[in-house]
Formats: C-alpha cells, sequence, structure tokens
C-alpha cells in the first residue's frame, strides 16, 4: 500500500483515552493496541498519562502502570510508527522529557491552555535541541477569541514548534469556528497547523474536515473514539471519508477497522457514546477529561453531574483545576440543604 500521506495523523487512544479508562492501561493492553496501529501504517502514536507526562498524582488520577512502561512497551512493538508524548509545563518536567526520549520516544507535544503559551517555552526549546518533532498544542481554543490563539501560536512557533495544534479540549466549538480559527493560524504562521476535536457535541468529524479544508496537515483521532468525554475524531471512520475524499494518510484501514473492533472494543467498559454528561461538556464548553471527576463528585455530594458540570462552565475553569469539581459539588450540595 502506498505510504504517501496529504495529511499526517496521530492517533491518541493511549494517551486521551487513558482518561475514559482513569488511567488503567497495562502493558499488555498497550503493547496489543501498538503494535496493531504499527502494523496498520499510523504514523505517529501517543503514549502518556491522559493529562501528559507527570500526570500520575492523587489531582489528576494516579496511573495503574508507570507511563515510562507503557511507552517502553509502545515503542518496542509498533515498527516504523512514531511514538509521541504529551506534556503539559507545570506537570510534566525536562527530566520527564529525557526519559521518555531515552526509551525512543521521537516526537513532543507541549501543551498549555490557550491563553499561556509563554510556559512552553523551554519544554518546546529542550525538545527542540533533543532532535525530536515538536508541536505545540493550545488547550481549549473554544476560550480565545481568534486574534488571541494566533498570538499565542506565534508565540509557540518562536519557542521552536513544527505544528501548532488549535485544541478543542471540550467539544464545544462549531464547524465555522474551527474554520476562522484555522485560516488564522495558517494565514499567520510558516509552521504547520494541527487540530484536535473532541465529540461531545457530535461535531468532532464535521470540525475535522473543516479545519482539513482550511489547510489543517495533521489531525489527530481516537480509534473507536477512545478519548476523554465522548472521545475524539473516531480515527478509523476519518480515514474513510478522506479516503472517499481523494485525501491519503497512508494508513490501512481495513487493519484499522480489526483493530478497533477485536483490540479496542474488548478493552472498553462500556461503548464510548454521546451520553448526557459528554453533551454536557461540549455544550457547557467545560474539559472533558473533568468528566470521570465530576462523576465522581456527583456520587460523593448527592449533586447531578450536570449541574457541577454546567457550573464548571459558567466559572471558566481550566486544565489544572481539578480541584474546583470537589469544590464546586460540596458549594452545591451546601446550597441545596440550606435551601
Ligand atoms: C491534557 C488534555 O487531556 C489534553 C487534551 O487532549 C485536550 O486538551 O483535549
Ligand atoms: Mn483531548
Amino acid at each position: 500500500m502506498s505510504t504517501e500521506r496529504d495529511i499526517l495523523i496521530t492517533e491518541v487512544a493511549l494517551r486521551d483515552g487513558s482518561h475514559a479508562i482513569a488511567h488503567q492501561y497495562t502493558v499488555e493492553q498497550v503493547k496489543k493496541v501498538a503494535k496493531a496501529l504499527g502494523e496498520a501504517n499510523v504514523p505517529y502514536i501517543e503514549v502518556a498519562h491522559g493529562d501528559g507526562l507527570g500526570g500520575s498524582t492523587l489531582q489528576y488520577g494516579l496511573s495503574r502502570t508507570n507511563e515510562m512502561e507503557l511507552i517502553e512497551a509502545a515503542v518496542s512493538v509498533c515498527g516504523d510508527s512514531k511514538v509521541a508524548v504529551l506534556v503539559l509545563p507545570g506537570i510534566g518536567t525536562i527530566t520527564d522529557l529525557k526519559q521518555a526520549v531515552s526509551i525512543g520516544a521521537k516526537m513532543a507535544r507541549v501543551a498549555t491552555h490557550v491563553t499561556e503559551a509563554d510556559v512552553s517555552a523551554q519544554h518546546l526549546s529542550k525538545a527542540k535541541e533533543m532532535g525530536l518533532e515538536t508541536v505545540g498544542f493550545l488547550m481549549m481554543s473554544h476560550m480565545a477569541p481568534v486574534e488571541k490563539l494566533v498570538e499565542q501560536a506565534k508565540l509557540m512557533e518562536s519557542y521552536g514548534a513544527d505544528t501548532v495544534y488549535m485544541v478543542d479540549s471540550a467539544g464545544a466549538l462549531l464547524p465555522h469556528q474551527v474554520k476562522e480559527r484555522v485560516r488564522a493560524l495558517r494565514q499567520n504562521l510558516q509552521v504547520n497547523v494541527g487540530f484536535h476535536g473532541h465529540n461531545n457535541l457530535s461535531l468532532a468529524m464535521a470540525n475535522t474536515l473543516a479545519a482539513i479544508e482550511e489547510g489543517a496537515q495533521r489531525i489527530d483521532g481516537s480509534i473507536r473514539c477512545l478519548g476523554a468525554g465522548a472521545g475524539n475524531t473516531q480515527t478509523e471512520v476519518l480515514i474513510a471519508v478522506l479516503e472517499n475524499m481523494g485525501i491519503k494518510t497512508g494508513i490501512d484501514l481495513y487493519k484499522l477497522m480489526d483493530t478497533a473492533e477485536e483490540v479496542i472494543a474488548p478493552l472498553l467498559q462500556s461503548p464510548q457514546e454521546i451520553t448526557r454528561d459528554n453533551l454536557v461538556l461540549g455544550y457547557a464548553g467545560v474539559y472533558s477529561s473533568f468528566l470521570l471527576h465530576a462523576q465522581r463528585a456527583s456520587k460523593k455530594y448527592g449533586i447531578d453531574s450536570r449541574d457541577i458540570l454546567i457550573e464548571l462552565g459558567r466559572r471558566k475553569v481550566v486544565g489544572g483545576q481539578e480541584d474546583m469539581i470537589v469544590d464546586v459539588a460540596d458549594e452545591l450540595a451546601r446550597q441545596r440543604k440550606a435551601n
């Protein structure tokens, strides 16, 4: 099969999907998935804790298996595919990144909130020095106006990002909003533009196609939608759609379909679908990885998880403020008691 690629796909189920399974990946599972993705000729496979290197903490959720073991396992079986790692400055350190590189990671994706690109300077420049491919990853992009997004993306470009991603962490953006953002990024950056969506409003595919139409060259997907919230753009479906559009990804569609059906589906406790809570994430513009935390707080405090999520959206809570989820649930419970 041709390895010509018009669009470069990064498969994120082994990182973003970690949120959906409460960071419970085992070495055996990662090996099975990474081997199958390698055989399907997926160019990049992201592996890490859901919140990136160093994310295994009480605040973000403890991993069952040390992520370095998972990265090493993926590298050992994924053939020509490259393993990428996500790192959030403030959570993951340069030391974490160096360790990931020493065991075979080839790409660093440095993620910040959409208005905080300045904190990515050190991580991006060090990653470049280490010879890695570099990505700047601007999360919660729906929270900033287009001009701000462009300003922040230019900062990442100046720090050494080879690609800057517009990240719809909450799955809250609509296709016309994706279009205007990607268009502005393409007009103002010399480097590649990428898009990472979430499917909470059932728009991940439409948003991804909108991004591609405006010139995005790198796209994230999660096989069988195994990502936070309702998951990401479903990779195997995206490959089929792009093939029908004559856009080459170099990925073997049948092998990817088989991986989704035979390797990923058995991993899931329940299918990834748009439940009422996932829908509220997109509706209220809440970080998709807050889902399980909000559901736990809902049980503990006896508050409808939708009320917690709506309140978090109203307060414009962002990644790194996971402690606010419990605060909000506690506050709502006290208010209910007082009334
Ligand atoms: C740390 C987040 O889960 C990164 C991500 O995938 C997103 O913002 O979306
Ligand atoms: Mn994500």
